[in-house]
């Protein structure tokens, strides 16, 4: 098996979300009831200052206000809103529409995607949701549905959905539209760094993993007694994503206070992973987020993540290290660190941690 075809040993299936909220529960289910104190209700807060709002055609033309604002981003948040990325607005509500129509489907023909093997085991591909790997583990309201797209030689095909009928090609036009999207940011990253603008670009190399993830949240009758993902942060250099645009759920972390990701029309969502925090020696932060669920309205999330070479170490940039800021993080195979999230997500802890000196 080759080390892009991950597979991970689970506990249980657990139900899928959506048959539930058809079915018409009105109580959620205790495997997935969130503990008080971690509860949503309790939580978010108006933001003290909005998050920057990055024009990538300017960036692009190397404007230094941009640039900053870039840096204040990541300095502040962990993430930006990226706006003037060239994907037109029609293109991005038609991807949404059908990775959409894929859920309306019936169970039965999503069931031809399951990311189940033999009943034991799962692969980061294809069609499921949360993966119980202990027990007692609390549950997300959420059903998805993940891709491997890069390499495009390791694309498992046979989970690639035939229906609708132009998934693929909606699918596979999004993933190279996308990277170009991720080359422009990670090379301003890269100056932001004071490295060669190609340096994270070239790290990212072809054997380098993405991974699309559509996530779907059904309505909950109960938002306030359970998460749509609970807290955690990706595994992966960069993560683009593009969320509803009418319906939020998305919240970042930050000092200990939940706050809401505001919603900006055909804007992309991009946020630092683990993989970028141990590349840059800790100058970019990871970003801690989670998903909330509200009774009206279902969310659709399609979601790049940006991962290195499974088979490569995670190389922590030389430059970035020197006696006044010594290396922060240890060194590990990013398919070990791959395994290694897969637990700890379960579970509520953070993989990140595992390589903190
Ligand atoms: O649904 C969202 O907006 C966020 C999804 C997310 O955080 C993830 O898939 O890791
Ligand atoms: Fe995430």
């Amino acid at each position: 098996m080759s080390s892009y075809g991950q597979q991970f040993k689970i506990r249980e299936v657990s139900p899928i979300v959506q048959e539930l909220v058809a079915e018409g529960v009105q109580e959620p289910p205790g495997q997935y009831v969130v503990p008080e104190q971690d509860r949503p209700a309790a939580a978010f807060s108006e933001m003290p200052e909005p998050i920057p709002v990055v024009d990538l055609s300017r960036l692009s033309a190397d404007s230094p206000d941009e640039l900053a604002k870039l840096r204040s981003a990541l300095e502040n948040w962990d993430l930006f809103l990226a706006v003037g990325h060239g994907m037109e607005p029609g293109f991005l509500a038609e991807a949404m529409k059908v990775m959409r129509e894929f859920f309306k489907l019936p169970l039965e023909e999503k069931r031809k995607y399951s990311n189940i093997v033999d009943g034991k085991k799962m692969s980061w591909d294809g069609y499921g949701n949360d993966l119980v790997v202990v027990e007692n583990q609390v549950l997300d309201w959420n059903d998805r549905l993940s891709l491997l797209v890069e390499p495009e030689s390791e694309r498992a095909y046979a989970l690639w959905p035939t229906q609708p009928p132009s998934f693929r090609d909606i699918l596979c036009e999004y993933t190279v539209r996308c990277r170009g999207v991720a080359n422009l940011i990670l090379q301003k990253l890269a100056k932001l760094l004071n490295l060669q603008e190609e340096y994270l670009t070239t790290m990212l190399g072809e054997k380098s993993l993405t991974q699309a993830t559509i996530n779907y949240y059904p309505r909950c009758p109960k938002p306030d007694h359970v998460l749509g993902l609970k807290p955690h942060t990706d595994s992966s250099l960069i993560t683009v994503n593009f969320v509803d645009v009418d319906v939020s759920g998305l919240q970042l972390q930050k000092n200990g206070i939940w706050y809401n990701v505001p919603i900006v029309a055909n804007a992309l969502v991009v946020n630092m992973g683990d993989l970028m925090e141990v590349v840059s020696n800790g100058f970019f932060k990871s970003l801690m987020h989670r998903v909330v669920t509200n009774a009206e309205k279902e969310r659709l999330s399609l979601v790049m993540f940006y991962v290195l070479d499974p088979e490569a170490e995670i190389e922590l940039v030389p430059e970035l290290v020197d006696d006044k800021r010594p290396r922060r993080y240890k060194n590990m195979k990013t398919k070990d660190y791959l395994a290694k999230f897969f637990d700890t997500y379960a579970t509520g802890k953070l993989a990140i941690d595992s390589m903190k000196i």
